[in-house]
């Protein structure tokens, strides 16, 4: 029976017609317990559950689920108030399959009650995006959002916000920053992950270009611990560009980026750990053959082709052919930016 070998389940509630019990999932990270009913429930189970992902994203709610010696059935009751639902099942764990006997009060119509073996929540699908200071990920990050709606995480604009909220870790952040050096990876994949995770839930959006990540051995062991060795290794776009081409590009990025590293000592010694401890990273995936490389030395249009190929399997098949925004051809370099908006 899967729910030996494994004690982890989830529970949705879906048509239900009550807006709040939609899509209410319960896992627990409590420690084993024992219920009033003598059943033990496992780390990662049942009680003491929590309850996430309410329709409404407001506030957490306690379902309670147990089992019943007397009747022999689980029962799943408190989910709003007017709702209990039972499910009858020798086995230590209720398995997936098995329809549940919903009992309400109130008129709305009996939801549906599915146990789940895997989390069913959609995955956030993750494209990395690595080169060089100046190479371009931005840029073509920001083209990918505006015109195939994928969301752009770039590690270190989320650092750099981290280190403006003035938090615990903002001098740790500004100091590793002007050195070029890698800030540690737990600060980094901790501030993807919550990015990540409220976008899902506020969007239902899953396709993420993850930019300026990983940059080294230590980042990408840092991103399994937290994603799960198991999960899928990401594609990762890497943009090659020559040392001389960035210097050019970087020095028109500071006239108004306004960023501390955006000079000349701080890109040396950002390419230098680049070099250094962001090529070796993109040698493991290239063995896995996960690497796209990406000329980004050639001009805008050429580079924005190519990217836009390579995320088009994953990309809303609808925007492929939208015309471009005007923002878009800006960033392509097609038109100035707005007065305001001092860009290249
Ligand atoms: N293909 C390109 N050709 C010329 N300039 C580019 C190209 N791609 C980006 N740029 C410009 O180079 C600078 C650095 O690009 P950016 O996207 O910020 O790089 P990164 O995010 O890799 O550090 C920006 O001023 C940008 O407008
Ligand atoms: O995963 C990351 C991403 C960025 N940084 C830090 O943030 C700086 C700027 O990175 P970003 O990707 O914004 O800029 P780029 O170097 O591509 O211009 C780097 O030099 C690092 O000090 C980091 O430590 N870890």
């Amino acid at each position: 029976m899967a729910s030996e070998k494994n004690n982890t389940q989830f529970v949705t509630v879906t048509s239900s017609g009550l807006p709040e019990v939609d899509g209410l999932y319960v896992p627990s990270t409590e420690p084993p317990k024992e219920s009033e009913s003598g059943t033990m429930s496992t780390l990662g189970y049942w009680n003491g559950m929590k309850a996430w992902d309410r329709a409404d994203r407001k506030s957490e709610r306690n379902p309670a689920l147990s089992y019943s010696n007397s009747y022999k059935a689980w029962r799943l009751a408190r989910i709003d108030g007017h709702l209990a639902y039972t499910i009858v099942n020798d086995d230590p764990l209720p398995t997936e399959g098995n329809a549940w006997d919903v009992y309400k009060k109130g008129v709305a119509p009996a939801p549906t009650i599915k146990v789940w073996e895997e989390d069913p929540r959609e995955k956030p699908n993750v494209v990395f995006v690595l080169g060089g200071p100046g190479a371009g990920k931005g840029t073509m990050c920001e083209l990918a959002m505006n015109q195939l709606g994928w969301k752009h995480l770039s590690a270190g604009d989320l650092l750099r916000a981290e280190r403006k909220e003035g938090g615990d870790n903002a001098k740790l952040i500004e100091e590793f920053i002007e050195a070029g050096k890698i800030v540690p990876v737990t600060i980094t994949v901790g501030l993807i992950k919550k990015a990540m995770t409220a976008i899902m839930e506020e969007t239902g959006i899953v396709n993420f270009l993850v930019d300026g990540f990983p940059r080294s051995l230590e980042n990408w062991a840092g991103w399994q611990e937290v994603f799960g060795a198991e999960s899928a290794m990401p594609t990762m776009l890497f943009f090659e560009c020559p040392l001389p081409v960035l210097e050019e590009r970087i020095m028109g990025r500071a006239k108004y980026s306004g960023r501390s590293d955006d000079n000349v000592e701080s890109l040396r010694k950002r390419f230098k750990t680049y070099k250094d401890e962001t090529m070796p990273i993109v040698e493991v995936f290239r063995e896995a053959g996960k690497v796209v490389d990406v000329d980004s030395s050639k001009p805008r249009e050429e580079v924005w082709d190519l990217v836009k190929e390579k995320l088009a399997p994953w990309s809303n098949s609808s925007l492929l052919e939208s015309p471009l925004t005007e923002r878009s051809e800006c960033l392509l370099g097609l038109r100035p930016w707005p007065k305001r908006e001092k860009k290249e």
